[in-house]
């Protein structure tokens, strides 16, 4: 049986389901001659974890990382250290930042680095370019290489495998259009089924799409952070407090949505929030696409991308399925750790 140490940071609403989806995997991946291990769990405050001396054996049991995701979604901005039970485990509250790289360090040559955070914020970049730079993790050297179809794109669709393959093949990428919000697919689609702006984005937010801030996917950042992963390397690229912004902020919107909408209808269009990648240019915004394309007639949180090729040349090869939701992305993380252990084998 093959052990996979596994060190969670972030224990929110992606966290907790992949937690949850190594706990109801775990007989497959017995008879795959798996054993994902569990060493540790952070969120911001704190981490717990094996101690250090049982780091390469012990695991966090299956009943203590349950109590964990109970704890976490009734009380999400408590830290874990302030759970009422605990397992053989040490806590580690100040310095867990740098504890978490310290794990990693010692778990050595089987390091590999799993990222889901789409938020390429100073703290997140700052955190990664400190593991690429740490000698001690050699395999996360080039991280890049190990951050599989979880990192940014389309939740857990296979968007970043299918666009190696492509590539791997010698095919001529040409064009891409997408559409990779799930956030804005689901509000798009939902405001043109007639409901107000405001409440489809509380709903979103409530369903589990939005960044923490909707704002964030509001203003196509999200998609544009997306659009540059997807991108090679030359194309590179408040004033309110969020309460104000979900209370009176978003309802003075409504109307000017609702217009849009009209409008386009009256085209036989609707609006879809989209990204268009060409060997020139890259660009993201809301834009009218017909009703009975394939952008057009997406729904809910969908994410759809369309990669115009030599191969696929008149018609695209679309990837369409959900871009957002804690449950899908979680599974991506889960499959990316997966794939990642098959790297180390060699
Ligand atoms: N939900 C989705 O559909 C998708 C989400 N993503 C990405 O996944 C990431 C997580 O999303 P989601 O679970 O919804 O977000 P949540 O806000 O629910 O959870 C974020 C978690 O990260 C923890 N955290 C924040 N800062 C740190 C830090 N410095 N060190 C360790 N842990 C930290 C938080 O801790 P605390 O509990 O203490 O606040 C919390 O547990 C986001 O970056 C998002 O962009 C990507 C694709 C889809
Ligand atoms: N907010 C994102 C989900 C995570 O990346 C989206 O709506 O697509």
């Amino acid at each position: 049986m093959k052990s996979i140490p596994v060190l969670l940071m972030g224990c929110g609403g992606v966290g907790r389901d992949l937690l949850q989806h190594i706990l109801t995997c775990r007989s497959l991946h017995a008879q795959q001659g798996l054993a994902l291990r569990v060493v540790g769990v952070c969120d911001a405050k704190s981490l717990i974890a094996v101690s250090d001396d049982d780091l390469l054996i012990a695991q966090l049991t299956d009943p203590f990382l349950k109590e964990i995701c109970r704890f976490k979604a009734s009380s999400p901005s408590a830290p874990l250290s302030d759970l009422k039970t605990f397992d053989e485990c040490v806590i580690y509250t100040t310095e867990s930042a740098e504890k978490v790289v310290e794990i990693a360090s010692n778990l050595g040559r089987s390091t590999g680095l799993v990222v889901v955070d789409c938020t390429a914020s100073a703290e997140t970049i700052g955190i990664l370019t400190r593991v690429v730079d740490l000698d001690t993790i050699p395999h996360i050297q080039s991280f890049t290489s190990f951050a599989l179809d979880s990192y940014l794109v389309g939740a857990g669709l296979p968007v970043i495998t299918s666009l190696n393959r492509i590539l791997a093949s010698g095919d001529y990428v040409r064009c891409m259009i997408g559409s990779l919000s799930g956030t804005l697919g689901y509000v798009m689609s939902e405001v043109a089924d007639g409901k107000p702006f405001s409440a489809v984005v509380k709903e979103a937010k409530s369903l589990g799409y939005t960044e923490p801030d909707p704002r964030d996917d509001l203003s196509g950042m999200d998609v544009a952070r997306k659009v540059e992963s997807l991108y090679p390397d030359k194309m590179g690229p408040g004033k309110m407090s969020l309460e104000d912004f979900l209370g009176s902020g978003l309802p003075l919107l409504d109307e000017d949505v609702e217009e849009r909408i009209k409008a386009a209808s009256l085209r036989g269009n609707v609006l879809r929030y989209v990204c268009i990648i060409t060997d020139s240019s890259c660009g993201v915004g809301i834009q009218e696409v017909p009703k009975d394309s394939a952008l057009g007639r997406s729904k809910g949180s969908d994410n759809v991308l369309e990669i115009y090729s030599r191969c696929y040349n008149k018609l695209p090869l679309v990837i369409q399925g959900a871009g957002a939701g804690n449950d899908t992305t979680a599974a991506g993380v889960l499959a990316d750790i997966i794939d990642l252990q098959d790297l180390f084998s060699s």
